[in-house]
C-alpha cells in the first residue's frame, strides 16, 4: 500500500488547526493532527518542506520504519515542531492501518482495557463563588472530575480563567502575545482557600485537579502541594517548568499531592529521569506533540513500570483528530488515569466529524474503522488561518516570568 499523496489542511473554525491527510494507492486515506498552538505554520513548513516529499512512494503499512526514518534518520531531532510533524504522520498511518484492517484503532492497539474513559472538565471563575457555580454545572452534566481555576484578588488577568462566566477560555487570545501580570505570593495565598471552598460545597468524592501553568519555583510548588494536601487533589499540574527534571525531586520530597506534568514535553527523554525516579504520577503529552501513537506508547509503557498513569492534554487547541485518536489510546492503554476534555464548539464540529461519544463524564470509543475522525475539506476552506498567540507573563516589577 504505497503513499501517493500527502498534504496539510490549515483551518480556523474558531481557532487554528493543522491536519495532515495521507492518501494511498489503494484509496485508503488517513488523517493526522499537526496542531501546535501559536506555532501552527512552523509545523506546516516542516511537513511540506522536509517530510511530505520523503513520504511519497513509501509503504504506508511500515509505520515503525517511517517513524524511525523521520526521527532517528534526522540530524535535528526532537523539539515540538519536529515531533508534532512526526506525530501527524504517525497518527494518519495508524488510521490507515486500522481502516485497511477494518478495525477500530483501539482493537489494533491490543483491544479494550476498559468500557469507558473518565474525563475531567474545566471549571473557571473570576472568583471563588463563580467557580463554585461552574463546578455545580459540570457535576450536573455528569463529570466525576473537574479542574478548578479561579481569578486571584489583586492579579488583573489569570491565564486559564474564562473572560466571561459560562464561557471557555481561549489560550491564544490575541494576534501578538498579550501581557499578563503575575504575583506568586497572591496566588499561593489564594489557591488553598479555593480548594477549601470546593471541598466544603461538594464533599470528598469529586476528583479535583489544578493547573499551575509552570509559574512556580520548586520550593514554591512544594509549598502549594503541602497547602492543598487536606483537599486531596487528583493532581497538581505543571507546577514548575521542568527543563531541569531534578526539580521534581524537591517537590516530591515535600508533598503527597500527586503531580502531573508534560503537556509541553515531546519525547521519552524529557520524562526519563522523572519517571525512573518516580517523581511524578501522570504523564500529559498528547499524541500530536509526542511523535504520535508509536512514541507516546513507549512513554506510557516506561511509566507503567513505576505506577505512573496517563492523563493526556485535551484542551480546545487540540482538535477532534487528536482527541479521537486519544480516546482509542485511552481505551486500550493499561495504565490509563484520566483524559482532559474541553468540548469543541459548533464551528469545529462543522469541519470535523467523530465517532466517539460523551456520556456521563466519560468518553465511549466508537467502532468505525480507524480513529473515527474525518475532516470536511470544503467546510475547512471556509475558515482561513488567522495568526494567534498565547500570552506572556511579567512579575509586578516587570520581570518576564515563566510559562
Ligand atoms: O489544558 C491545559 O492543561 C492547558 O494548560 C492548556 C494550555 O495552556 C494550552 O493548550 C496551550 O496551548
Ligand atoms: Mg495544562
Amino acid at each position: 500500500m504505497k503513499i501517493t499523496q500527502a498534504y496539510t489542511i490549515v483551518c480556523a473554525p474558531g481557532r487554528n488547526f493543522v491536519t495532515l491527510k495521507i492518501v494511498t494507492d489503494e484509496g485508503v486515506y488517513g488523517i493526522g493532527d499537526a496542531t501546535l498552538n501559536g506555532r501552527e505554520m512552523a509545523v506546516v513548513a516542516y511537513l511540506e518542506e522536509h517530510v511530505i516529499p520523503a513520504l511519497i512512494g513509501k509503504d504506508a503499512s511500515c509505520i515503525e520504519d517511517i517513524w524511525q526514518y523521520l526521527y532517528r534518520g534526522a540530524y535535528w531531532r526532537r523539539g515540538p515542531v519536529t515531533m508534532s510533524a512526526i506525530g501527524a504522520v504517525d497518527m494518519a498511518l495508524w488510521d490507515i492501518k486500522a481502516k485497511a484492517a477494518n478495525m477500530p484503532l483501539y482493537q489494533l492497539l491490543g483491544g479494550r482495557s476498559r468500557e469507558r474513559v473518565m474525563t475531567y472538565a474545566h471549571c473557571t471563575g473570576k472568583d471563588i463563588d463563580s467557580c463554585l457555580s461552574e463546578v455545580e454545572r459540570h457535576v450536573a452534566q455528569g463529570y466525576r472530575a473537574v479542574r478548578v481555576q479561579a481569578g486571584v484578588p489583586g492579579i488583573p488577568t489569570i491565564y486559564g480563567v474564562a473572560k466571561r462566566e459560562g464561557e471557555r477560555y481561549e489560550p491564544a487570545d490575541a494576534e501578538l502575545p498579550a501581557e499578563h501580570v503575575w504575583s506568586t505570593e497572591k496566588y499561593l495565598n489564594h489557591v488553598p482557600q479555593l480548594f477549601a471552598a470546593v471541598r466544603e460545597h461538594f464533599g470528598h468524592d469529586l476528583h479535583l485537579l489544578h493547573d499551575v501553568h509552570h509559574r512556580l519555583t520548586p520550593i514554591e510548588a512544594a509549598r502549594l502541594g503541602k497547602a492543598v494536601e487536606p483537599y486531596h487533589l487528583f493532581w497538581m499540574e505543571d507546577c514548575v517548568p521542568a527543563e531541569n527534571q531534578e526539580s521534581l525531586r524537591l517537590i516530591r520530597e515535600h508533598t503527597t499531592t500527586p503531580l502531573a506534568i508534560g503537556e509541553v514535553f515531546n519525547s521519552i527523554h524529557d520524562y526519563r529521569e522523572m519517571i525512573q525516579n518516580q517523581w511524578i504520577d501522570y504523564i500529559r503529552t498528547p499524541l500530536t506533540h509526542g511523535g504520535g501513537i508509536t512514541h507516546v506508547r513507549r512513554i506510557a509503557d516506561l511509566a507503567a513500570l513505576y505506577h505512573i498513569r496517563t492523563g493526556f492534554h485535551g484542551p480546545t487547541d487540540l482538535p477532534p483528530v487528536c482527541l479521537g485518536a486519544a480516546v482509542h489510546f485511552d481505551t486500550w492503554v493499561p495504565n490509563f488515569g484520566i483524559q482532559e476534555h474541553m468540548p469543541h464548539d459548533d464551528l469545529t464540529h462543522q469541519v470535523f466529524s467523530h465517532d466517539h461519544r460523551f456520556e456521563d463524564g466519560h468518553f465511549i470509543v466508537g467502532e468505525a474503522p480507524g480513529h473515527g475522525v474525518d475532516i470536511d475539506e470544503s467546510a475547512a476552506a471556509q475558515f482561513p488561518y488567522k495568526r494567534a498567540s498565547l500570552p506572556v507573563n511579567r512579575l509586578e516589577d516587570g520581570t518576564l516570568w515563566h510559562w
